[in-house]
């Protein structure tokens, strides 16, 4: 069975750690935080990230980068996207020809817009990046509850490896060729999700939400398709599959924190009070941004924007998202 390391022990790093823990490789998480990775070694819980999940002793953590890296050939970037491009300065020396580097991260550099696999590249020097995304909450992989994810790559060899290493009767792994679908089908559902988050939390209803997914998935569909992904890949598993599920779960950090701003608190009250990751507010930022330059039509993506970063309330938003000029659906 295949070492593999993980670099970063939050809630999808360790899930998918015992998930392939399980499965039997030897894994190596390594987190910054001391009392993460003395909680995983020795309570064999990750009390922060995921509680209540046991970890099986074939994960063992550390705060050594060095070590944690070297015996191992597959290495899982397992951070938030704003933290990928630091960690690889911090790995660049570990890296050797040989190994394959797995981003798990949804979002894009908020700074150049450019996709989590381009910074991977140009800071690493590598070919060898596989994407892995879809809807997959930490909570359901680490209970082994049937879950479907895709994976992609410039490289497709090396993407079917990894589909390989993934792959296990709960955990059904899918290849895709479009990189570019892949990556910003999962950045900008993100974004989708705190939407339909601030919907509910406000007291709207399912007609609300079930507005807010399908307009988003148009959303998704035009950004991405402008930035060159495949119409196919956004109705896939990185697409709607993930914006289903993001949309819809209590599991979702960005269901969660839209929710709590749909009740009043401000941006960041709500991501303080999720206390992990909320990946749509920089989503947001970032594609509102791009959507400017590139000039693609995303209001949802604009009235959020201003919601979060410019105190519009958000009754306000959905009413002005309502009253626009009229226009035909397609
Ligand atoms: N949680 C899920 O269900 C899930 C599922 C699929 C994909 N993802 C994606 O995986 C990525 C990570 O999410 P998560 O849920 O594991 O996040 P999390 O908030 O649970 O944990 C983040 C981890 O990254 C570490 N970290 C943060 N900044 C860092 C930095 N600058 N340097 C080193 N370590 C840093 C934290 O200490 C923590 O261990 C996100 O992009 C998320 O969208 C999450
Ligand atoms: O908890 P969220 O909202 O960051 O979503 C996690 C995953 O992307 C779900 O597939």
């Amino acid at each position: 069975m295949e070492n593999i390391t993980f670099l970063g022990g939050g809630s999808f790093g360790t899930a998918l750690s015992v998930m392939l823990g399980k499965k039997g490789s030897s894994i190596t998480l390594w987190d910054r935080k001391t009392s993460v990775v003395e909680d995983i070694n020795i309570k064999k819980e990750n009390i922060k990230y995921l509680p209540n999940i046991i970890i099986p002793s074939n994960v063992l953590a550390t705060t050594e980068l060095d070590k944690a890296i070297e015996n191992s050939k597959y290495i899982v970037l397992a951070v938030p996207s704003h933290a990928v491009r630091t960690l690889c300065r911090d790995i660049k020396e570990f890296i050797t020809k040989d190994k394959v580097i797995i981003s798990i991260a949804k979002g894009i550099d908020e700074e150049s817009g450019d996709r989590l696999s381009q910074v991977i590249k140009s800071e690493l020097n590598t070919e060898s990046i596989v994407i892995l995304s879809g809807p997959s909450h930490a909570e359901e992989v680490a209970l082994d509850i049937p879950t479907t994810v895709v994976v992609s790559s410039e490289n497709m060899d090396i993407a079917k490896e990894v589909q390989d290493l993934f792959m296990t009767n709960k955990f059904r792994v899918y290849t895709n060729e479009d990189l570019i679908g892949v990556e910003v089908g999962g950045a900008v559902k993100n974004i989708i999700a705190l939407a339909a988050g601030i919907s509910d939390g406000i007291g709207y209803g399912d007609n609300t939400k079930a507005a807010l997914m399908t307009r988003g998935m148009s959303e998704i569909v035009k950004i991405g398709t402008k930035l060159g992904g495949k119409k196919e890949t956004f109705y896939g598993l990185a697409g709607m599959g993930d914006l289903i599920v993001t949309c819809t779960s209590m599991h979702s950090r960005n269901r969660r924190a839209g929710i709590l701003i749909g009740k009043g608190l401000t941006t960041e009250e709500a991501c303080r009070e999720v206390g992990m990751v909320v990946e749509g507010v920089k989503a947001c930022k970032a594609f509102y941004k791009l959507s400017c330059k590139l000039e693609v039509n995303m209001p949802i993506t604009e009235i959020l924007y201003k919601v979060l970063f410019q105190d519009k309330d958000a009754k306000y938003g959905v009413y002005e998202l309502m009253t626009r000029d009229k226009k035909n659906e397609i």
